[in-house]
């Protein structure tokens, strides 16, 4: 088995190639508009879901099958068609063109593949089994969507604006660090959506005020190393 390396890749406005139109290529795809691709899709047949992005405009379809040459500027390669022979010439392609490539036939004849996916605002829990098993690691991702719900997109988009402020107003790397560990200890706050400024100010100082209490506690009140 592969030990693969996990990563979030950025890939706004940047050009991912699909080849294949099928159910793989529909869940692939939702993922990469997700993260707002410019998807470029080739495939002779689409789902009806696949052709009404089309229609929209939210994906570019090339209606025919793939053609060597239609990866040329994709950041990604999605080999994901039924004839896995077309899938290894457009993998072997790729290489040659020193793009990665995802394989849906043959996992480990890519450079990468994909996990199961379970997004909470800019919370991104992903699951997988390194080829093992793919039902497996959606279904842990079920049992995930039951135990963190959407008030946790909320919590980490607050808990990021909170990073945010304590960046502008708390100098001391070391201080802010202890504060923004000791933030992440409390429970997301019952009326979130009444954030304002100053409430976020008091959750500050509040935090502060325990950091320093323990800072004299341990005697160490002026020694903040930032480690
Ligand atoms: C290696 C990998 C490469 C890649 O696709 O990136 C790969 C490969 C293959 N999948 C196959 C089958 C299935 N794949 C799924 C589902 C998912 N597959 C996904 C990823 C991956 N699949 C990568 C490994 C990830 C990991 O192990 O962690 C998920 C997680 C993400 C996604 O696709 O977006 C998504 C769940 C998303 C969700 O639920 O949220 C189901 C379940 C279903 O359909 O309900 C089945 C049928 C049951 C089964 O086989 O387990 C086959 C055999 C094809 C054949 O028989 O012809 C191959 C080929 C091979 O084994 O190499
Ligand atoms: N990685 C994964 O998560 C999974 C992978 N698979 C594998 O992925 C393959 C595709 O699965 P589905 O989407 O369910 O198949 P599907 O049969 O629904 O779709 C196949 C698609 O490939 C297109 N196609 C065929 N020849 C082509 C060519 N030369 N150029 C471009 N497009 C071409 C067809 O028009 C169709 O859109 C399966 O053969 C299976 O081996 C299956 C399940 C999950």
């Amino acid at each position: 088995m592969e030990s693969y390396y996990p990563v979030l890749l950025k890939v706004k406005g940047r050009r991912c190639l699909v080849a294949g139109g099928g159910s793989v290529a529909q869940r692939k795809v939702r993922g990469l508009l997700e993260a707002g691709a410019d998807v470029v899709l080739a495939a002779p047949q689409v789902t009806p879901r696949l052709a009404e992005l089309a229609r929209q405009g939210d994906i570019r379809l090339l209606a025919r099958e793939y053609e060597s040459g239609d990866l040329s500027g994709a950041m990604l390669v999605f080999a994901l068609t039924d004839q896995r022979h077309i899938n290894a010439r457009i993998a072997e392609e790729a290489r040659r063109a020193g793009i990665p490539v995802n394989v849906a036939d043959e996992g480990e004849a890519g450079d990468f593949i994909l996990p199961a996916v379970l997004r909470r605002g800019p919370l991104i829990l992903t699951v997988s089994t390194s080829g093992a098993s793919p039902a497996y690691a959606g279904q842990i991702k079920e049992q995930l969507d039951k135990t963190f719900g959407e008030e946790l997109g909320v919590y980490v988009d607050w808990l990021g604006r909170l990073r945010e402020l304590a960046g502008r107003v708390i100098p001391d790397v070391g201080l802010r660090r202890e504060l923004l560990r000791e933030a992440v200890q409390y429970p997301p706050p019952e009326d979130m959506e009444d954030f304002n400024e100053n409430r976020f100010m008091l959750y500050i100082k509040e935090l502060e005020q325990k950091v320093i209490e323990r800072g004299v506690q341990h005697g160490q009140q002026d020694n903040y190393s930032g480690n």
